[in-house]
């Protein structure tokens, strides 16, 4: 079993159980009262570098990473820096994230709020829209081609914009026959945890350039924002580094707006 299969079972449960308190079809007539969600492209696709920057308390890599008592000082702060989009984990038991966080976080900013959950249900993104969410996390490892176009489809179809994780090449290649517009390739492989940070540099070439691209995971600085960005990286997603900076508005603006020398790679 891997750390991947380990902490989707464990979501599984969790599921269950608020699946249970609240069934699927009242769940979709709340929709009905929530805001439409917000089009995080014209931001990511913008020139320059753009960050997603990401409330995150701890993870099953790292453990502890910072305390965040209120997200919602943090994604404001994320947010005066320029953030293209915040990303809210919502998973419980690994990443101490919840929906809570998720519509605090929306409620208090005007930029796109992505759900990052491992989404494996239909019930998981009506879930994302109606607690906020104008995001959501697809992460291919995690879904066969089935599930796959299903979640994405019924993302878009509540106006939402699927962020499809990819972390190799088969990976990759299932994600832009989908269709994908946005395609984020995590560092961190969440089968055993290691990260890599050529695998950006490998996969990028295999994505055609009308697709927005994101570099997630284990980015530490500027530096490796600029080493993305010449690889083809739209935006960057940041956890770790932003959430233990004592200036998380001044490190977001730092990492936005960069551009590869010489013009765009690809
Ligand atoms: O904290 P980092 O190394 O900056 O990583 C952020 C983000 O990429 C990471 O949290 C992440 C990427 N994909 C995921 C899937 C599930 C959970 C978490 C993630």
């Amino acid at each position: 079993m891997t750390v991947l299969d380990d902490i989707v079972a464990g979501v599984r449960e969790d599921l269950a159980r608020r699946e249970a308190a609240l069934p699927l079809a009242e769940l979709r007539a709340r929709l009905a009262d929530v805001a439409p969600a917000l089009d995080p492209m014209p931001a990511l696709a913008a020139p320059g570098s753009s960050v997603i920057a990401e409330v995150k308390r701890r993870s099953p890599s790292k453990g502890h990473l910072a305390d965040i008592p209120d997200p919602v000082v943090l994604a404001s702060a994320y947010a005066a820096g320029g953030a293209a989009a915040i990303s809210v984990l919502t998973e419980e038991r690994r990443f101490g994230g919840s929906l809570a966080d998720l519509a605090a976080v929306r409620a208090a900013v005007d930029v796109p709020v992505l759900r990052k959950d491992f989404t494996v249900t239909d019930y998981q993104i009506v879930e994302a829209r109606a607690w906020g969410a104008d995001l959501v996390l697809l992460i291919v490892a995690a879904l066969d081609d089935d599930t796959l176009r299903r979640l994405h489809d019924l993302a878009r179809e509540l106006g939402m914009t699927a962020l499809v994780e990819v972390h190799d090449e088969a990976e990759t290649e299932r994600a832009v026959a989908l269709g994908a517009p946005l395609v984020g390739v995590n560092a961190r492989d969440l089968k055993t945890l290691a990260i890599d940070a050529d695998v950006f540099g490998r996969l990028a070439p295999l994505v055609p350039s009308d697709r927005v691209l994101v570099a997630e995971s284990g980015v530490g600085g500027v530096g490796d924002v600029e080493r993305y960005v010449a690889e083809g990286a739209r935006a960057v997603l940041v956890g770790e580094t932003l959430v233990k900076d004592g200036d998380p508005t001044a490190a977001v603006r730092a990492m936005s707006g960069l551009v590869a020398a010489g013009g765009a790679s690809r």
